[in-house]
């Protein structure tokens, strides 16, 4: 099989990446039709933090981290950096000191379908990570890889200078081609979301804010004072 690193890709505009990432992985999330999630075995761990930018892509083999640092000189500042293993891994393939390369070249943050190490200075760094485990095992440097081709991490087809959005939720990845709309609609969201939480918050009922009762009776729910004895 051959391999590659792919210097140059595609990526949105500023103005879009930071809409999504204002909006959240949530909102962006139920905006894009409810597509686009990492499996929830990624999770953040620098709590707190939020991010979005433009995916560089990076297929290793397990247990070697080779292609992690061949990666690091394609990124731009505003990439996240996605890695997954050709193979399950946990093991700590990233630490404080690929974190400091990464930083020196303006990358938001990494998303890893394998393990992390040094999490105390990735935390006192603040560099975001979201990974599948925490895990001191060390790694090679030896197999070959690629960067910048299409790659699966948790479940979901991650395209290089895919919009990357990252927050305490999970991990939400877009094609470009969907980010205007998406942005527009999750700003539309957001809006009406925010006049939802003062009406709520004033202490109207769900049901009636979102109309179910109709769909409530025509599903046979019936509101009554006490449970029948003869309740089935
Ligand atoms: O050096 C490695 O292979 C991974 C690591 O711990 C670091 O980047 O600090
Ligand atoms: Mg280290």
């Amino acid at each position: 099989m051959a391999h590659y690193v792919v210097r140059e890709i595609d990526r949105a505009p500023d103005a879009v990446i930071a809409a999504l990432g204002e909006a959240g992985v949530a909102t962006a999330h139920e905006a894009a039709g409810r597509i686009g999630l990492l499996g929830p075995r990624i999770r953040a761990r620098l709590e707190g933090a939020a991010i979005a930018g433009s995916a560089v892509t990076v297929s290793c083999h397990p247990g070697d981290n080779l292609m992690i640092h061949a990666a690091v000189e394609v990124c731009r500042p505003g990439d996240v950096l996605v890695v997954t293993t050709t193979s399950d891994s946990t093991d700590g393939m990233f630490g404080d000191l690929l974190a400091n390369s990464l930083l020196s070249r303006g990358v938001r943050g990494l998303v890893i379908d394998a393990g992390v190490r040094d999490i105390a200075t990735l935390r006192e760094m603040g560099f975001p990570v979201w990974s599948r485990a925490v895990h001191a095992q060390g790694t090679v440097k030896a197999s070959p890889g690629s960067v910048n081709i299409p790659v699966v991490a948790a479940g979901q087809l991650v395209n290089p200078g895919d919009i990357v959005v990252a927050d305490d939720d999970g991990v939400l990845v877009l094609p470009i081609t969907r980010g205007e709309e998406v942005a527009a609609a999750a700003a539309a969201r957001l809006a009406n979301e925010e006049s939802k939480r003062e009406v709520l918050a004033a202490g109207t009922l769900g049901v009636d804010l979102y109309s179910l009762r109709p769909l409530l009776a025509e599903l046979g729910v019936q509101y009554v004072d006490r449970l029948p004895r003869d309740a089935g």
